[in-house]
């Protein structure tokens, strides 16, 4: 994990289902009833690498001031996407905004107000504690001695050791401070989890939607410990590979995807492809069946006799985001 200005400012270093359920939050809702620009804005967005297409079309909105998670599975392209946003990327094709620049041409004080924990790591890596934080803080006009001290003084290293000498998740933790520090309008955190013990993973999550929410800053954040987004984000957004997406506010999602279990025998040997709004059906080790749906349980049970599925027995199952996140994005 890397941050900051380590090559300059201008270089901010450190990682369609059956349902078409696009809700698209609408840009420029800044959730507090005002409109605004939207901070990040996607429009038609495709990538390929080679005849690899990652990206086919993908439009979204990141409203100022809300805090969004990107989840997806391995290799669904959200890296890349945070490469395209930042401009080290040309997209094949669309549009992408951020702080109102387009991406590929971002201008210096626009990337000044973008704070990215990318993959990698503190590349001067020679420098000690105290050093690093000098370093940044040239670079930076709004910097925050006391976000980077806060946040970095719980390591209880001394000031004068040296980031080389710092277990990955200490530097990270560093990385953290360093970019929090820089009191950017819009964060983005690729993987920052990278090493991190729980305890600071708390930590850092409770004091990020602390300092987002004080600071009407936004924030978008991909990470594979999908329960810390539970208690972070105001709306996610789901990749799916196909260039299938769904965005949508998190208790929204969360009221209307339910899973609800069959016991064996319910279903026919050979499972019905889903058809709305019937979303994933997973045969159990056991032969039950697991099935994930927007819909509530009366609509539910319609939807599995339309299937060939015999709803009754039929019982809902309470989900985390991790439950909801594996039913909509499917195992593997
Ligand atoms: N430079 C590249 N050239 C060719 N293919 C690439 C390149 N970079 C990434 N890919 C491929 O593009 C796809 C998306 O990769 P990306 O890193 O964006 O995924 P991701 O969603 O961030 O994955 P993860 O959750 O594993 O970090 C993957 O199949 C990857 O192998």
């Amino acid at each position: 994990m890397c941050a900051g200005p380590i090559t300059g400012p201008a270089r901010m270093t450190g990682k369609r289902d059956g349902i078409r359920h696009l809700r698209q939050i609408r840009a420029g809702f800044a959730g507090n009833g005002t409109m605004s620009a939207p901070a990040i804005a996607v429009q038609g967005l495709v990538h390929r690498y080679g005849p690899r297409t990652i990206h086919d079309g993908l439009s979204f909105t990141v409203p100022e001031g809300r805090i969004l998670g990107l989840l997806g599975k391995n290799g669904v392209g959200k890296t890349t996407l945070i490469r395209i946003l930042m401009g080290f990327l040309t997209p094949t094709a669309g549009t992408c905004r951020v702080l109102g620049d387009d991406s590929h041409a971002l201008r210096a004080e626009t990337k000044r107000r973008v704070g990215l924990v990318f993959e990698g790591h503190l590349a001067y890596d020679f420098l000690s504690i105290a050093e690093t934080e000098r370093f940044f803080a040239r670079w930076y006009p709004r910097w925050r001695r006391d976000v980077f001290w806060d946040l970095v003084e719980r390591l209880n290293l001394p000031p004068t050791h040296r980031i080389r000498h710092m277990s990955e998740g200490q530097r990270s933790q560093v990385v953290l401070g360093a970019v929090m520090a820089q009191d950017p309008d819009l964060l983005i955190l690729d993987d920052y989890t990278m090493g991190l013990d729980a305890g600071y993973r708390r930590l850092f999550l409770d004091y990020l939607v602390h300092y987002a929410r004080a600071g009407n800053k936004t924030v978008l954040v991909t990470s594979h410990v999908v329960q810390d987004m539970e208690r972070l984000v105001d709306d996610v957004i789901f990749l799916r590979r196909g260039g299938d997406v769904l965005q949508t506010s998190l208790s929204d999602f969360m009221g209307r995807f339910r899973h609800y279990h069959l016991p064996a025998g319910a279903a026919p040997a050979n499972l019905p492809t889903p058809a709305a709004p019937l979303h994933g059906l997973e045969r159990e080790a056991d032969g039950s069946l697991s099935v994930f749906a927007f819909a509530g349980p009366e609509e539910m049970r319609a939807a599995l006799r339309t299937a060939g599925i015999d709803p009754a027995g039929i019982r809902e199952r309470q989900m985390s985001l991790e439950d909801a996140f594996v039913g909509y994005t499917g195992k593997y």
